[in-house]
């Protein structure tokens, strides 16, 4: 591989790239599912009505389902249509930065929902293994793919693992149970037919519950929404005080607290995958899911392994493994379990009810900035906009929640239980969305320098060099305001490294394969296509301006720095 620096303004000269085009933005349009329905607020949810500012302009509105599919396969370029539409509309600068991730359940497991999804701008849909049938999750992901053919998508997919936690059983079947204060509740190993269960008793999963568990502990279920004192154990059966009243939801997670420290017994030893999860390993790969995530991850041994399992199993996947940043355990293993893995989650939920919740903002902002430093994409989990499971509109805490976290520049956004039950699954999907751009920009013109210094983390020369031009290429899109950078790359790395750099304008990552495409679209500021190229740069960049500006994606003038991992070069090119 050449290791020589090329730098180019041979296509054409540049034109006062201190004054770049200015996209053409739309004037506004107000989406009308974006107009709040007005309900009786309570106090505690009392809220806002959007304001001017966080509006969802023309370029920020769905596209509409009936849009054509934009495949380009004839001619070998392939562009999902949402993003055709926004680049159209907006111009390059405006598009956005921050991926997004849907969870998938009930509420939108049908082919007409996940499609409102995708057009929504749904970049990953993710299955929770810990909920329904396999047959279920196959129907969905298998949904995914059908729209992404059909439809022109390039929705990824994540399967979420159960993991080893210990949680409650289902219920049999109850949507929840009441818990009231000083009521006295059996937490059980045994297991009861739906007919027997005796009354206020629930089933834990783990065989070693009753053993760990002391008299005196607390005992938290979803990290304190409804909370009980152990008051006696008999045999297999765990006598509780209910001292926080609350309601009980099917398979609800517990942890044991003693003198206001976590309790880790026996079940410490648990295994992060557990057979079941191998088992859902197993159909994951064969379904072919983009991403793993990997639940209650303790230590980067587990991802070793699983990562040796995938090629070893499915040699020719890229499945990419992502490390659930959720148990105590991760905490002291962080830069390790990061390292070994292709990403990482800040799982807020299960972390929230493992560390004291005061302690889990400056998590999620060390584990988002050790990712970037690491260049790991990093997806921000759960509770971002958990009241509009049951409203139409967020709270303005939870507004000022994602853009914490669109202002961290973490990768991605993951909605939940907003997706996966909630009344209001693309309202939640448009405020991820708007706030996403609305930060993005104001950080933009607010000229928010980013001065993170990025150490090399390749191990091999070739590899460093190629890093070393990706962040070359970003500080000199900035400081040429160029409009876009390309970058033609076969394995996705040479994308994911200008991704790392978070420059001002977007990067248009073309690559040979579907499922690498896939995988881009869960980094920051990526906008993946699928193209055949030669190692002819100059004949790959005739072939994708010609192909970009049939299709308006693209305009002649526009200023880009191409990169490419063929050729380890850098060109600043005007668009003929
Ligand atoms: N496939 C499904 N079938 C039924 N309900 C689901 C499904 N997926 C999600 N849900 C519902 O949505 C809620 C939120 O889903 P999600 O997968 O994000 O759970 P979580 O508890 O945040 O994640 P995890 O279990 O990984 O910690 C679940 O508690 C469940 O009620
Ligand atoms: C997403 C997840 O697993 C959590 O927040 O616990
Ligand atoms: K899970
Ligand atoms: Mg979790």
């Amino acid at each position: 591989m050449s290791e020589s620096f090329r730098f180019s303004t041979s296509v054409s000269p540049l034109q006062s790239p201190e004054f770049p085009r200015m996209p053409c933005l739309k004037p506004r349009i107000h989406v009308p599912n974006h107009v709040p329905v007005l309900k009786p607020m309570t106090a505690a949810h009392s809220r806002f009505l959007l304001p001017e500012k966080l509006k969802v302009t023309a370029s920020e509105m769905p596209i509409t389902a009936a849009a054509p599919v934009s495949m380009m396969e004839s001619e070998g370029l392939e562009v999902d249509r949402v993003t055709e539409a926004e680049l159209k509309e907006n111009g390059f600068r405006s598009t956005r930065r921050t991926k997004i991730i849907c969870t998938i359940g009930p509420r939108t497991c049908e082919f007409e929902q996940i499609e409102g999804l995708a057009v929504g701008g749904m970049n990953v849909a993710r299955v929770n293994m810990c909920h329904g049938r396999r047959e279920w999750h196959r129907d969905v992901i298998r949904r995914v793919r059908h729209l992404n053919e059909e439809k022109g998508f390039a929705v990824a997919v994540m399967m979420d693992t159960e993991g080893s936690e210990i949680h409650m059983d289902d219920l049999n079947g109850a949507q929840s149970a009441k818990a009231e204060d000083g009521e006295i509740w059996t937490f059980t190993v045994r297991a009861f037919d739906p007919t027997s269960c005796p009354k206020r008793t629930i089933t834990v999963n783990y065989d070693g519950f009753a053993e760990d568990v002391k008299v005196g502990d607390e005992l938290l279920v979803d990290g304190g929404m409804v909370r009980f004192v152990v008051t006696q154990k008999i045999g297999p059966d765990v006598i509780c005080h209910c001292t926080d009243p609350g309601l009980l939801l099917p398979r609800a997670n517990l942890t044991f607290w003693r003198n206001g420290s976590l309790v880790q017994e026996r079940n410490a030893m648990l295994p992060t995958i557990s057979s079941k999860d191998w088992l859902d390993i197993d159909f994951g790969i064969a379904e072919g899911v983009d991403f793993i995530a990997v639940s209650f991850v303790k230590s980067a041994e587990v991802i070793k392994t699983l990562k040796s399992y995938i090629t070893a199993r499915s040699p020719e996947s890229q499945i990419a493994v992502i490390a659930k940043i959720e148990s105590i355990d991760s905490l002291e293993n962080l830069e390790e379990i990061i390292q070994a893995s292709d990403g990482a989650m800040v799982a807020r939920g299960d972390l929230g009810a493992q560390i004291p919740l005061e302690q889990v903002p400056s998590v999620q902002q060390k584990v988002v900035q050790l990712c970037r430093q690491l260049s790991k994409p990093v997806i921000v989990a759960s509770q971002l906009l958990e009241s509009m499971i049951e409203y139409p509109i967020p709270t303005r805490a939870e507004v000022a929640d994602v853009s914490e976290a669109v202002g961290q520049q973490a990768d991605a956004l993951m909605l939940s239980s907003e997706s996966a039950m909630g009344q209001y699954p693309e309202k939640a999907l448009a405020v991820l969305r708007s706030v996403s751009l609305r930060i993005e920009r104001w950080r933009r013109e607010e000229k928010q320098c980013d001065t993170t210094d990025l150490p090399i983390v390749s191990a091999s020369m070739p590899a460093s060099i190629s890093e070393e031009i990706c962040n070359t290429a970003s500080s000199m899109a900035n400081k040429l305001k160029a409009d876009a950078i390309f970058v033609y790359t076969k394995t996705g790395q040479t994308a994911s490294f200008l991704s790392r750099n978070r420059p001002d304008c977007p990067i248009f990552a073309f690559t040979p394969t579907t499922s690498i495409r896939r995988c881009l679209n869960l980094q920051w500021g990526l906008i993946p296509f699928r193209l055949n190229f030669s190692d002819d740069m100059e004949s790959n960049l005739n072939r994708t301006f010609s192909l970009l500006k049939a299709r308006g994606m693209i305009n002649s003038g526009d200023l880009i720095i191409v990169v490419s991992d063929v050729l380890q070069s850098i060109q600043a090119i005007k668009v003929p």
